[in-house]
C-alpha cells in the first residue's frame, strides 16, 4: 500500500462497486507478512486438528452434508485475538464503518472463521443468509494460499446477472458480496486452500418473541 490516501480512494472505489454490482474485491487487504502470519497460523492449528467439519443450517436445522460442502472449519475469537488476527479485526472494523457511511447500512458486528478446503473439497452454489434469519448482510472472504494457481482449482465462482467471474483464491484478496442474492460457489479444489470467512451483521430485524429455553412451568394457582 503507498499511502492512506491511496488506501482510501481504493476502498472508495470498492465500496462503488459493492454498491452498484453487489460484489467487489480487494487486492492486498492486508500486508504480505500479516497475511503470511494468518496462513501459518491456519496451517497449525489444522495440523493440530484444531478444524471440525463445516455444516450447512443453523441451530436445530445443523447438518453436516459432505455432498454440499466438504470444507473445514475453526471459529475466530474476537475476544482472544492472536497478533495476527487483531491486525484483521482492525482493518475488518476499518471496513465496517466504511460501508455503514456508504450505505447507512448499520452493520454492527461481524462474525469469522478459518476456513480449509483440503484437496478435492468443494461448496456447491449457495446463499449465504440463512433461509431463518436475515442478520448476516455482508459476507468478506479473504484468502490465504501464496502462489496460488489457476490449475489448482479451488476459484470462487461468483454468479451475477446470469454470468459468472471467477475468482482465484490468492493470499491478499478479499472478496467482498452481499450476503443475501451473490449466489456463489468454491470449486472442487486440488490443494489444502486456506481462507478466513466473515459475516458482517446487522441486529436481528424481527426478535424471538419467546425465548424457546424458558421456563415455562404454569404460573402458581391464584388464591
Ligand atoms: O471460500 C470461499 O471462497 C467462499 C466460502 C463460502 O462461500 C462460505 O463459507 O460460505
Ligand atoms: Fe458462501
Amino acid at each position: 500500500m503507498t499511502s492512506d490516501g491511496a488506501a482510501l480512494i481504493l476502498e472508495s472505489t470498492a465500496i462503488d462497486q459493492l454498491a452498484e454490482q453487489g460484489w467487489t474485491l480487494i487486492r492486498d487487504f492486508l500486508a504480505e507478512e500479516e497475511i503470511a502470519e494468518l496462513a501459518a497460523e491456519a496451517q497449525r492449528l489444522w495440523e493440530a486438528g484444531a478444524f471440525k467439519r463445516a455444516g450447512i443450517g443453523r441451530a436445530e436445522r445443523f447438518q453436516i452434508r459432505p455432498d454440499i460442502r466438504s470444507d473445514h472449519i475453526l471459529w475466530l475469537d474476537e475476544n482472544a485475538p492472536t497478533r495476527a488476527q487483531k491486525v484483521y479485526w482492525q482493518r475488518i472494523e476499518t471496513l465496517r464503518r466504511e460501508i455503514n457511511r456508504a450505505f447507512f447500512a448499520g452493520l454492527v458486528s461481524f462474525e469469522a472463521h478459518f476456513a480449509v478446503y483440503p484437496p478435492g473439497a468443494f461448496y456447491r452454489k449457495h446463499l449465504d443468509q440463512f433461509s431463518s434469519s436475515s442478520d448476516r448482510i455482508i459476507s468478506c472472504v479473504l484468502y490465504l494460499n501464496r502462489d496460488w494457481r489457476e490449475e489448482y482449482g479451488g476459484a470462487l465462482r461468483l454468479y451475477t446477472d446470469g454470468n459468472f467471474i471467477d475468482i482465484q483464491p490468492r493470499a491478499g484478496t478479499c472478496v467482498i458480496f452481499r450476503s443475501d442474492s451473490i449466489y456463489h460457489e468454491v470449486l472442487p479444489s486440488q490443494r489444502e486452500r486456506f481462507s478466513v470467512t466473515g459475516w458482517f451483521k446487522r441486529r436481528p430485524l424481527v426478535m424471538p418473541l419467546e425465548d424457546p429455553l424458558r421456563d415455562r412451568s404454569p404460573s402458581p394457582p391464584f388464591g
